[in-house]
């Protein structure tokens, strides 16, 4: 029984995981995908038939199709001779074919629709794309270009992509999610697009980020496309340019609110454990602050969930500052940090860098969080706005008397960290970067709002601004800036280092929770894997390059952490976690047809 399964102890669960543990996949925790077994006799059961793709439906199928790398013995035995023309090309020649065609198109959204379009038409190819190329193709399907797609969602696709929720599917969700084609879903990545990086309410066209994000769980954390499932949750939207366009693709009205959006947030939560089993990763991105911090603090006891935007946001800058000492000295206490923007990013990343503080110093965190200041909107956080703050801004309500400008407040506090989370662009003015640089001889600056246009500022005036000297990374990327003879490399702050490994490592644990202490075990993996060729150039960030060896060590940590801390339901912990979690990734290479 169903009821039975997801109740089950997790010693009696992992029994039956135990049985695929010696195959090198990456299990989830979902047996009975058809939900044959489970089904009692008075449920309604779906009569399941499996048919082998052949000829032209083969081609047209992205799960299966190589195009001119069908050998000419699969052309043969699977109907295709004809259908293609003579040649047979490898994957290597395709995939050099495809880099040439898409380096043709100068306007970077082309690029994304190249990609997408190949996607549809040949999934391991575009994997096998994205892994050899992650540096160039990352900015394409990611931040910033990704921004730019989902505002114009709905005039660029063809064909829809993941699982639209709307307020119309209510009561019915189990069915909605019934009606995606794959049956073993082990990670959701779902947004309700009401804040789409630094771009606001983009509705449901915000369906691009949960897209781009399993893009990467894949390509750069080795879990199954097909175990992956982008949703949107279609509230409506307050975006009123959305409302009055007639191309708009989601529900045209304002976004529900309170009882209304929680009851349908609730069904969905429960029909995705119900449907997937209790180990399915449901990761929340981009979510309003004003949902995002309930809805994590209400399904993170009883789901696997996680919040990108809060956590893995967090998890990836402690990781950077901590490689950082390296290149300023001191440890992180020594520091101080203030941030700009106080939602979901500043504050989250706060509270990490305040419980690794007191991890390390044995402080207790309200000792910590002092060493950390916040600029909001209205200005500088302090005790006397106490009242009228968000809870999750309240334990940053420090004494001091209010500032209004983020320049007096650099002045100020004299951080050694300066940290933008605000969403909004050019904030870090030449003021605020000279103001930095005066009180520092190495200031850390992050400018990690998306996309590009949102960024505090660029990586040029970050250097020139400090002559040279500010340790500086950001959200979305940068090219290498001159200045003043010598060449700089910015790094890229961004969770995108961070969830894939991170999730990995809790699929491949069994993981039933996500715990804080498995975000440090992240960022201590990663914090570990830049190198002294990186620090020589300044960076706090190991390249992209390396990414797929970055998340198994990332998931190994967090496994490791998973099984220390009870959390794990696969028992039979593998004594070498780096190469078992090599080992459970998904490799884009073609395989051979009988
Ligand atoms: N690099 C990365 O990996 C990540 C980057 N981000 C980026 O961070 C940005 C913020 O995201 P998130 O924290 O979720 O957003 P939130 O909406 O939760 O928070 C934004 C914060 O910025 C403040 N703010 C807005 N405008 C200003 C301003 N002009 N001056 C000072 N503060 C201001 C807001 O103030 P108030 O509370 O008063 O409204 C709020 O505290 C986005 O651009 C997002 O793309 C997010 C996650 C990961
Ligand atoms: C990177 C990311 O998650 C964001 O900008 O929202
Ligand atoms: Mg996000």
């Amino acid at each position: 029984m169903r009821e039975e399964s997801e109740t089950e102890s997790p010693s009696s669960s992992s029994t039956l995981i135990d049985d695929v543990d010696s195959k090198p996949t990456v299990a989830g925790g979902v047996r009975d995908v058809y939900g044959e077994d489970s089904a009692t006799e008075d449920q309604f059961v779906t009569p399941w038939s499996v048919s082998v793709a052949s000829g032209y439906s083969l081609l047209r199928d992205p799960h299966h199709n190589k195009g001119l790398a069908f050998t000419i013995r699969e052309r043969d035995a699977h109907f295709l001779r004809g259908l293609l023309p003579p040649t047979v090309a490898s994957q290597d020649l395709q995939v050099k074919k495809m880099m040439h065609n898409i380096r043709q198109y100068q306007v970077p959204l082309q690029k994304y629709m190249a990609m997408m379009d190949l996607q549809e038409r040949n999934q391991r190819l575009f994997y096998k794309l994205l892994i050899d190329n992650v540096e160039e193709l990352l900015p394409i399907v990611y931040t910033p270009t990704v921004g730019e797609a989902c505002q114009k969602y709905g005039s660029i696709f063809m064909r829809p992509q993941g699982l639209f929720i709307s307020l119309k599917e209510k009561g019915k969700i189990l069915e909605v999610l019934r009606n995606w084609p794959e049956k073993n879903i082990q990670v959701v990545v779902v947004t309700d697009g009401e804040r789409i990086l630094g771009l606001g309410d983009l509705g449901c066209q915000g369906m691009g980020i949960p897209v781009g994000k399993l893009s990467l769980y894949t390509a750069l954390g080795g879990i199954r496309p097909s175990a992956c499932l982008p949703i949107t949750i279609d509230v409506g939207t307050n975006n009123e340019k959305l409302l009055n366009d007639e191309f708009y693709i989601g529900l045209k009205q304002k976004r529900a609110t309170g009882q209304e959006y929680a009851e349908l947030l609730d069904e969905f939560m429960m029909a995705v454990k119900q449907n997937y089993g209790e180990k399915v990763l449901i990761q929340f991105e981009d979510f309003a602050n004003h949902n995002a911090f309930d809805l994590l603090a209400k399904y993170g006891t009883t789901h696997l969930v996680f919040n990108d935007d809060i956590q893995g946001t967090a998890s990836v800058v402690l990781a950077g500052l901590v490689a950082g000492q390296k290149l300023v000295g001191g440890t992180l206490a020594d520091h101080r940090f203030l941030f700009l923007g106080a939602g979901e990013a500043g504050t989250g990343i706060a509270e990490l860098i305040a419980l690794e503080m007191s991890k390390q110093t044995k402080a207790p965190l309200e000792e910590t969080r002092k060493k950390i200041w916040l600029v909001d909107s209205k200005g500088l956080i302090v005790s006397s706005r106490k009242e009228s703050l968000q809870q999750f801004k309240k334990p940053w309500a420090h004494e001091h008397e209010p500032i209004k400008e983020l320049v007096d407040a650099v002045k100020a506090i004299r951080p050694t960290v300066l940290i933008g989370t605000s969403g909004v662009g050019r904030t870090f003015t030449k003021e605020v970067v000279e103001a930095m640089a005066s009180i520092n001889e190495k200031p850390i600056i992050l400018s990690l709002s998306n996309p590009t246009s949102q960024s505090e500022c660029t990586a040029e005036e970050a250097y020139t601004w400090s002559q040279g000297r500010a340790i500086f990374a950001s959200g979305s990327p940068f090219p290498p800036v001159e200045y003043d003879g010598k060449v700089f490399v910015p790094g890229q702050a961004n969770n995108a280092y961070i969830f894939p490994g991170l999730g990995l490592g809790l699929i491949m644990s069994g993981a039933i929770r996500v715990h804080d202490d498995m975000l440090l075990a992240a960022s201590e993996a990663l914090a570990a894997q830049v190198s002294q060729e990186n620090f020589d150039r300044g960076l706090i960030y190991p390249p992209f390059t390396n990414i797929r060896k970055i998340s198994a060590h990332i998931a190994a940590n967090v496994a490791a952490k998973a099984y220390e801390l009870g959390l794990a339901t696969r028992l039979s912990e593998p004594k070498d976690l780096v190469k078992y979690a090599e080992s459970c990734m998904y490799s884009p290479a073609y395989r051979n047809y009988r």
